[in-house]
């Protein structure tokens, strides 16, 4: 019997075996990520496993050391963050970079203004902002000419997501997009990171908090000591099981698991079943 083709389109990214040293520091010795359009992929891991380094490296603040990189199933080499925007990746950092004394269109267009010969085109971009705000259904701001000083923690967050899919984005990297926020902006922020993947973007959400992870996520990349202990997906885990992973790198691999990529120097990991735990967070805090 013939085997069906898979007709299934590669993954918008694929690192695998990802290495970064900073001298005599190896910060990643082996990871691997797969995130696909239309899905959240969470990136966990406990303090200093390896998050920052990996989504710096895509976002070509680094280059990695060592391993492979594929965009839409094309081997890349991103080198410099324009190499990263080029290809459609936007990363939204944990300080977001927003000017408290520019409106909201002004930060959505941010070093990228839109020009009518030597002029800003306001009209222009206003429309632009007003489109892509629409498009996330973001109802939480009033006027997209409020200076960004008087909004809220959520609202900020808000228009930094939108300032990264203005580009016809394929790919966004939220680094802990909730981690200053309260229930309620939690709920709007988690929210607005699923219409993203539903408009068909590949979102990767890094975080520490578990609730956010398994409201969210189709799938979960554990790192462990800058290495990859494994890619599971969402439905088939459990929280103990995550959280096992995150503390040793190990845990009992469902199917569907994207089995790590084993450094030479590292120690063995077995593959073991585990348990669940609703409220812990990977920080050892506890979640809303
Ligand atoms: N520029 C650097 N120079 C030297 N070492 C670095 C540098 N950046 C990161 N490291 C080291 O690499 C390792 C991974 O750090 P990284 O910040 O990527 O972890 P993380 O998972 O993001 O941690 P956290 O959750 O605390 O932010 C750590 O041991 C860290 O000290």
């Amino acid at each position: 019997m013939t085997q069906a083709p898979d007709l299934a389109p590669p993954p918008t990214l694929e690192v695998r075996g990802g290495r970064k040293n900073f001298g005599a520091v190896h910060a990643l010795r082996g990871v691997d990520l797969v995130a696909r359009a239309g899905e959240v992929t969470a990136l966990v891991g406990d303090n200093g496993a390896g998050k920052s380094t990996m989504i710096k490296c895509v976002a070509g603040i680094y280059a990695f050391d060592a391993g492979e990189v594929l965009f839409e199933g094309e081997q890349t080499h991103i080198s410099a963050p324009a190499d990263a925007n080029a290809l459609g990746i936007e990363v939204v950092y944990q300080d977001l970079a927003l000017c408290d004394n520019l409106d909201i269109v002004h930060n959505m267009f941010l070093g990228r203004e839109l020009k009518n010969g030597f002029r800003l085109d306001e009209s222009a971009m206003e429309t632009r902002a007003a489109e892509v705000l629409a498009s996330l259904s973001v109802r939480t701001v009033r006027s997209i000419r409020q200076h960004v000083a008087s909004l809220s923690g959520g609202q900020r967050q808000t228009v930094a997501i939108a300032r990264a899919v203005l580009w016809n984005s394929k790919l966004v990297i939220l680094d802990e997009p909730t981690a200053a926020l309260g229930v309620a902006q939690t709920e709007q922020v988690l929210q607005l990171v699923r219409r993203l993947a539903d408009a068909g973007l590949a979102v990767v959400l890094v975080s520490h908090n578990m609730n956010d992870v398994f409201e969210v996520a189709d799938s979960i990349n554990v790192l462990y000591l800058g290495q990859t202990a494994a890619q599971v997906r969402t439905k088939d885990t459990s929280r103990m099981e995550v959280i096992e992973l995150i503390t040793s790198g190990s845990a009992g691999m469902p199917p569907g698991t994207v089995a790590p990529r084993m450094s030479p120097d590292a120690p063995d990991r077995a593959a073991t079943p585990v348990i669940s735990d609703a409220s812990t967070t990977t920080n050892g805090s506890t979640s809303a």
